[in-house]
């Protein structure tokens, strides 16, 4: 990915990574853990013009292109939407991205954020 100068401080980084750990064991079948293929998925790249997984999120925090906690979110809500729009009502990854959206809120809200809120911009 394009590498971004390393604007950000160690410690952003690093409460990203804590962050997506814990958002990655929401996710035990790792439906959300690689990009979802045609392979698998048929048609998804025509349906999903901004594919995003948990591999992906990670790569863009080691090259730094997270300058705000507000972009991780946005791609996180992302990559569950992206979900809900591809795959119908009744399928398993439907559910599992709804279920995962609302526990992944829940825990990056500023009163469990706090602590790291102060580090991040
Ligand atoms: C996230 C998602 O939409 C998804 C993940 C998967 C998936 C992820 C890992 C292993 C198998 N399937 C998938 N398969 C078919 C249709 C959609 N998906």
């Amino acid at each position: 990915r394009y590498k971004k100068k390393s604007t950000n401080a160690p410690p952003l980084s690093k409460g990203l990574e804590h962050l997506l750990g814990l958002l990655e064991k929401k996710d035990p079948q790792q439906f959300f853990a690689w990009p979802v293929t045609d392979n698998i998925a048929p048609g998804y790249s025509t349906i999903i013009t901004q594919p995003m997984d948990f591999s992906t999120m990670r790569s863009k925090i080691e090259e730094n292109e997270y300058t705000y906690l507000n972009e991780f979110i946005e791609d996180f809500k992302l990559m569950c939407t992206n979900a809900m729009k591809y795959n119908q009502v009744d399928t398993v990854y439907y559910k599992a991205s709804k279920k995962l959206l609302h526990a992944g809120l829940k825990i990056m809200v500023p009163e469990k954020l706090g602590w790291m809120l102060n580090l991040i911009p």
